[in-house]
Parts: structure tokens; sequence; C-alpha cells
């Protein structure tokens, strides 16, 4: 059984009195830097100088100051920049003020669970994670809720690491929803399948294969996007809330029967066998190797399936179609 805090679980105890140096204002960054500061935490932001998020980070009402600068002063340093530059960023900026009793925090385990990164054994090294793109975080705390979270400890040297997690979860708002202690190794490996399989790699493929083979047969490209694309955020939504059962209770029988009868002729044995295949990749670090391979090798192949996705019909229709809907200008 997994164990979830929730609010009245957690107290502010074991980070009032510390320095948060949030590394990064992207997705991550901005949201949880700006949720533990509305929750009173002393949080500072830390960057590059030339980078465009400074002036956001000002804007927002922070205290930014260099990486250098941020990880010297803070008492807990979160890195949340992209994982591929982590480790440069962590070797140059931040490994020389990682003194003892500190404490090194990510939202997700990559670079510890794949020892790209390797912090000296005196530190607390720990996780807050999201369950969520950042956007979602900071919205919905403002609506007075959050989202899930987890929390993990992968090295616990002052004694105080997980309660240095779930201090920060709560300000972030994670613990308004229920947060879940896990493992850097459990997170790492469940986060990247899920997102290889499902969230992003699985679904996109899924809702370009059915829109090309609906044009293909002759029908007309806005019919095939609402189809494959509009309405799969509507069904997604129910599952969200209802799960499988109130999703099924929602649609047709019509629908029920055909999808029932009809998807293990889209995800049948051999797409379970990919499956395992990708778990095992991930699982045995092939994946992490070849990510750095292509991060040394300036993403020639990330940057050439960037291009394809964009110049993809389904980019084209839905553009116009998002504006006629209002969701985009
Ligand atoms: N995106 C998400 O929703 C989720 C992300 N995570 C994890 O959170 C962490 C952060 O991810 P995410 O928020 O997506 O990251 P982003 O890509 O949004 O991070 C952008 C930030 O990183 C800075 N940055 C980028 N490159 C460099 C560099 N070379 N040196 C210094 N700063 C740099 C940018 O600064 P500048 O303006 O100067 O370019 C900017 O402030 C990752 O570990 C990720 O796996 C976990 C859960 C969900
Ligand atoms: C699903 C993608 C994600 O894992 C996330 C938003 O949780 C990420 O790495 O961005
Ligand atoms: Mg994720
Ligand atoms: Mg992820």
């Amino acid at each position: 059984m997994v164990k979830i805090y929730y609010d009245n679980d957690v107290t502010y105890d074991a980070v009032k009195d510390k320095v948060i140096a949030v590394i990064g204002y992207g997705s991550q960054g901005r949201a949880q830097a700006s949720n533990m500061k509305d929750s009173g935490l002393n949080v500072i932001v830390g960057l590059r100088p030339e980078g465009k998020s400074w002036k956001l980070a000002v804007e927002e009402g922070h205290e930014v100051k260099t990486i250098e600068e941020a990880a010297k002063e803070a008492d807990i340093i979160h890195l949340l920049i992209p994982d591929e530059v982590q480790p440069t960023v962590y070797r140059k900026y931040i490994e020389k003020h990682l003194t003892e009793g500190k404490t090194l925090s990510f939202s997700h385990g990559y670079n510890i669970h794949y020892k790209f990164i390797v912090p000296p054994e005196n530190v607390n090294v720990t996780m807050v994670a999201p369950k969520s793109p950042g956007a979602m975080v900071r919205k919905t705390y403002l609506e007075g809720f959050g989202v899930p979270g987890l929390v993990a400890v992968y090295q616990d040297y002052t004694g105080e690491a997980l309660n240095i997690a779930l201090g920060m979860a709560k300000a972030i708002g994670l613990t308004r929803v229920g947060v879940i202690e896990t493992t850097f190794r459990e997170e790492t490996e469940t986060d990247l399948f899920g997102e290889q399989v499902v969230l992003c790699g699985g679904v996109t493929e899924l809702i370009k294969a059915a829109f090309e083979t609906l044009v293909e047969a002759g029908y007309s490209p806005e019919m095939a996007y609402f189809e494959t694309c509009h309405e799969l955020k509507l069904i997604v939504d129910l599952i969200y809330q209802k799960g499988l059962k109130g999703m099924w209770e929602n649609v047709s029988n019509t629908a029920e029967y055909g999808g029932l009868t009809r998807r293990k002729r889209i995800i049948n044995e051999e797409s379970r066998k990919a499956m395992k295949e990708i778990l095992k990749e991930i699982q045995d670090g092939r994946f992490a190797k070849e990510w750095s391979l292509e991060n040394i090798a300036g993403k020639p192949h990330l940057n050439a399936l960037r291009r394809l996705e964009e110049e993809h019909e389904i980019e084209k229709v839905g553009k116009k179609l998002r504006k006629m809907c209002g969701l985009e200008k």
C-alpha cells in the first residue's frame, strides 16, 4: 500500500526557515516558485542572465539571482531546468556550493537514477514532483486546490529530508489533493514509460494514424480532426472525472459496443510486446544513454522529428478549427 500525505499530515517546520533556490523558471519552475512564495516560503530564483526567463521572473515579483549565486545562498536547491541540461549546469554552478547539510531537490528522478548527477554523501537528495504540467500546477493552486504529486528521498543526511520534500509539496499545493511517497527509481521509470507509451508518444501516433486513415479514404480533414483529436479531450475528461466505467456510461451503446469489440484490433499482443520492450529500454538505461548521445550530437533526430510533426496536415486543419472554437487566436 502506498503512503499518501494530505495537508493535515504535513507542517512547514522543516522548510520555513530555509532559503529555497528554484533553478529555472519554465513550465515547472514558474509554477512551483510562485506557489511556494505565495505559501510564505523563502524562495529565490536562479537563472542565467542572458536567458528570457529572467525578466519574467522579476516582473512576477521574484528575487532573481544567477544560478551560482542562488545555489550559494540556498539551503535547498530545487533543480527545475530541462533534464538534459541539468548535469552540465550542476557541475558548472551548483556542485561547489552543495555543502554539508544542504538539500538537492528535483521534480524528476532521471539524473539521479541514471547517475548523470552524483551528489556528495553529506547532503539530502529529495524529489517533489507534481503529476501535471506546470500551467495546471499554478492554475489549480490559484483556484484554491492543486494537483496530485509525489515525494521521494534518495539520500537523507540530516534526518529531515522527507519533511523537507513534504513541506515543499504542501507549499506547491500538492497535499491539498494528495502526495504519494515513492522512490527515485519508481518515479523515473513510470514517468518515462507513461510519456513514451501513452501520454505523449502513444496518443499522438494513434491520433495521426486515425486522422490519416480517414483523410486517405476521402473524408474531409475537418471531420477527421474533430473525430480523432477534438473529441478525444472530451472523452479523456470523462475518464479523468468518472473512470473508464463512467466514460462507457456516458457514450452511446453503439459507441460502447463498437469500442469494446474493436479495440483489441488496435492495441493487441504485438502492441503489448512493444510496451514491454520500451519498458525494458527504460529499466536497463538504454533510453537514457540514447537521449544523452542525441544531446551530445546537438539533437539532430529530435529536430527532424519536430519538423515532421509541425508540417503534418493535422496541424494546419487543427489550427483553423481551434481558432473557430475560440481555443486559439
Ligand atoms: N514540464 C512539466 O510539466 C514537467 C516537468 N517535470 C520535470 O521538471 C523539470 C523541469 O522541466 P520543465 O519545467 O519542463 O523545464 P523547462 O524546459 O520549462 O525549463 C525552462 C527553464 O530552464 C532554463 N534553462 C534551459 N536551458 C538552460 C541552460 N542550458 N542553462 C540554464 N538554464 C536553462 C530556462 O531559462 P532561460 O529562460 O534562460 O532559457 C527556463 O527558465 C525536469 O526535471 C522535468 O522532467 C516534472 C513534471 C512535469
Ligand atoms: C507527460 C510528460 C511529463 O512527464 C509530465 C508533464 O508529467 C513531462 O516530462 O513533461
Ligand atoms: Mg510526468
Ligand atoms: Mg516526464
